[in-house]
């Protein structure tokens, strides 16, 4: 890595250097092959058929030179004339089912293996894609899977056929002249030495570019998704300087690359040109002395000849193992991470494995003596800082908050306390590091995700909307939701202005759709996480992007509907906290971290907490009101 090169945007990166034996990872590729094992037979079948009929043809030469040519015999000339025409035609129709076959199976394997990582990405939890920049997910779900496709559906065959195609010529050249052939097989030996020198040089280089491309691919796409930053922070040029940067080293990467791959070449081509050369030599001499006939000398060279290009096409052909290798390896780094989040296999609802007596909370945590819906107990929380790293500095530290059924608590705090991810803890998008989280008396990792997820809903502080239709949007959660739920939930979160959007509900929002404003956005989001009515919903900061009237209209509907539910709303505005029965204000923990430092009405902290009073100084009305 250069020393000038800006730092990561990650908190971790996955690893880098190769691992395992040359061609360790392609070895694993064999499962996704299984299923198309007879295809692949298939082609190594037709191939080594169409390779065969290609060393039949020298050897007819042979028969031609020495026997009809020879003795001036005209009817076995027809004859074998007719034999050649015939492996002429088998050599095609071989060659043709060889590209049939091979264009269904290798992208058949690209398919499952793109369809599986894509499944397992989706699988993994929010702490990997924290960890991982998203531009090298895209590189190995594109280039890296399309160069295992390519090693499939050619290198590979050809890497068997040339094998096949040495042994069968050597053996042939070996009998037919044991004295030449032996010394063409004796002077490939140091070939085969410095092929193998150079390709363990050329494996760390081709992972070093494949690296790199997923770097300029984080570049391109982060720079494409935060375009608006950054016209309006005028960074256009810093970007294009960063990204200039890492594509020069990309380019010096890619160039060292294909200095060891001239190289290589360059000897693969001389050399079987300076063997042909002493075969000639060597071989005019014996026919002029006589000790050889010009028909097998014909046909040795022309089997010499056959070997010229598997010789030629052996340095492109180790090239793709090595390019499909260390792309497995990259595929494989994310197939093999673990899901570190997962549901109970039980996949119990609420009610089992609930709370003893003893193991419950202080009663001073909230919610009186009735059954809590939502516990918070002794919870401790860091993220993982990298993917071998379980812990890291302390977010949050024995928070202890219990919400009865029907109560909604504001979590209110400094900016960087931890809000966000308390409310995180609860859909498990990350697991507690310390205490638990109780639903209903179950801990929320005993659940199943489904279920879990079911039960509780999230409008988070930036709305993401998909490539998709409004109504594909809102309904996310909970795809089998009514039109009148749907409209409904539109009337709570105030978005009907859906309904003036050109196609109504099936207008396309997202990326590639039409654009909408932040508030109308948050507002989606909103109707989103109410949709159906969950018995929990989680809101970060729902009401920060809409202007005074909106976000008094969506107040009025948001309380109807939290008055229903349990609610833990993330607020930063005084407004927002009016939406609670009670707060949970968050200060920093002697022993590192936030907890909970004061629980209690608005008005209760308003009078008793100084820190509460200075963190809502800003909504001086509100303080007055309370004071
Ligand atoms: N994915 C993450 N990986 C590592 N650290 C994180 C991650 N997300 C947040 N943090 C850190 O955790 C701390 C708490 O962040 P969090 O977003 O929960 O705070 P918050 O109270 O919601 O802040 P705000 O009021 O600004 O929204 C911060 O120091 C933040 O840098």
């Amino acid at each position: 890595m250069h020393a000038d090169r800006p730092p990561p945007m990650v908190l971790s990166m996955p690893p880098t250097s190769p691992s395992g034996g040359s061609f360790a990872s392609l070895w694993r590729l064999k499962t996704y092959v299984r299923p198309y094992r007879w295809q692949m037979l298939l082609m190594f079948a037709v191939a080594l058929g169409g390779t065969l009929v290609g060393v039949a043809v020298p050897l007819l030469t042979k028969a031609v030179v020495d026997g009809p040519l020879r003795h001036g015999e005209r009817g076995e000339l027809w004859q074998l004339g007719l034999y050649a025409l015939l492996f002429g035609l088998a050599e095609a129709v071989l060659i043709l089912a060889r590209r049939l076959t091979l264009a269904t199976t290798a992208l058949g394997i690209e398919k499952d293996l793109r369809d599986q990582l894509y499944a397992h990405l989706q699988r993994l939890d929010v702490g990997f894609h924290d960890s991982w920049q998203s531009g090298q997910l895209v590189a190995r779900m594109t280039s890296d899977i399309s160069a295992i496709r390519r090693f499939l559906g050619f290198a590979l065959i050809f890497l068997v056929v040339n094998s096949v195609t040495f042994a069968v010529v050597g053996v042939l050249l070996i009998v037919i002249h044991p004295l030449l052939g032996g010394l063409v097989v004796v002077l490939s030996l140091p070939l085969s030495y410095v092929i193998f020198k150079y390709e363990r040089v050329y494996r760390r280089q081709i992972r070093a570019v494949q690296d790199q491309q997923g770097e300029v691919a984080t570049d391109v796409e982060e720079s494409a998704l935060g375009i608006r930053a950054v016209k309006a922070f005028g960074r256009a040029g810093f970007l294009t300087e960063r990204y200039l940067a890492k594509s020069r080293e990309l380019r010096g990467l890619q160039l060292t690359q294909i200095k060891t791959l001239a190289e290589i070449w360059a000897l693969i081509i001389a050399q079987p040109q300076a063997v042909l050369a002493l075969v000639v030599l060597g071989g005019g001499a014996a026919v002029a002395d006589g000790t050889l006939t010009l028909g097998t000398l014909i046909a040795f060279i022309s089997l010499y000849l056959l070997l010229i290009w598997p010789i030629e096409s052996m340095g492109w052909l180790l090239a793709a193992s090595q390019e499909a290798n260390t792309a497995a390896e990259r595929v494989f780094e994310v197939l093999d991470a673990r899901p570190r989040i997962r549901g109970s296999s039980h996949g119990h609802a609420a009610g089992q494995a609930r709370v003893t007596e003893r193991t419950r909370p202080d009663a001073a945590d909230g919610a009186g003596d009735a059954e809590p819906r939502l516990v918070f107990e002794h919870v401790d929380f860091s993220y993982p800082v990298a993917l071998d790293r379980s812990s890291g500095t302390p977010i949050l530290t024995d928070v202890n908050l219990r919400l009865a059924a029907g109560e909604t608590v504001a979590l209110v705090g400094p900016t960087g306390c931890g809000k966000t991810t308390l409310t995180a803890l609860v859909p498990r998008l990350y697991d507690v590091t310390g205490g638990r989280v109780l639903l209903d008396g179950t801990d929320v990792r005993e659940m199943s995700l489904t279920g879990l997820r079911a039960r509780v809903a999230c409008a988070f502080e930036d709305p993401t909307l998909f490539s998709a239709s409004v109504r594909e949007n809102l309904v996310l959660g909970r795809p089998e939701a009514s039109a009148a739920q749907v409209e409904e939930a539109l009337r709570i979160a105030q978005a009907q202005f859906v309904h003036d959007l050109p196609w109504g509900l099936d207008t396309r929002v997202g990326e590639q759709g039409l654009s909408l404003s932040g508030g109308q956005r948050q507002r989606l989001a909103l109707a989103r996480a109410v949709l159906g009515r969950p018995p929990v919903l989680v809101l970060d900061d729902p009401l920060s992007a809409l202007d005074v009237h909106t976000e008094g209209l969506v107040e009025q509907a948001l309380r109807a509907v939290l008055a229903e539910t349990t609610g833990l709303v993330v607020a930063h505005r005084a407004s927002t906290v009016l939406l609670a029965d009670r707060v949970a204000l968050l200060g920093p923990h002697p022993s590192g971290g936030h907890t909970v430092t004061a629980l209690g009405t608005h008005h209760e902290l308003l009078t008793a907490e100084p820190a509460y009073r200075d963190l809502l100084s800003q909504s001086s009305d509100l303080v007055e009101e309370g004071v």
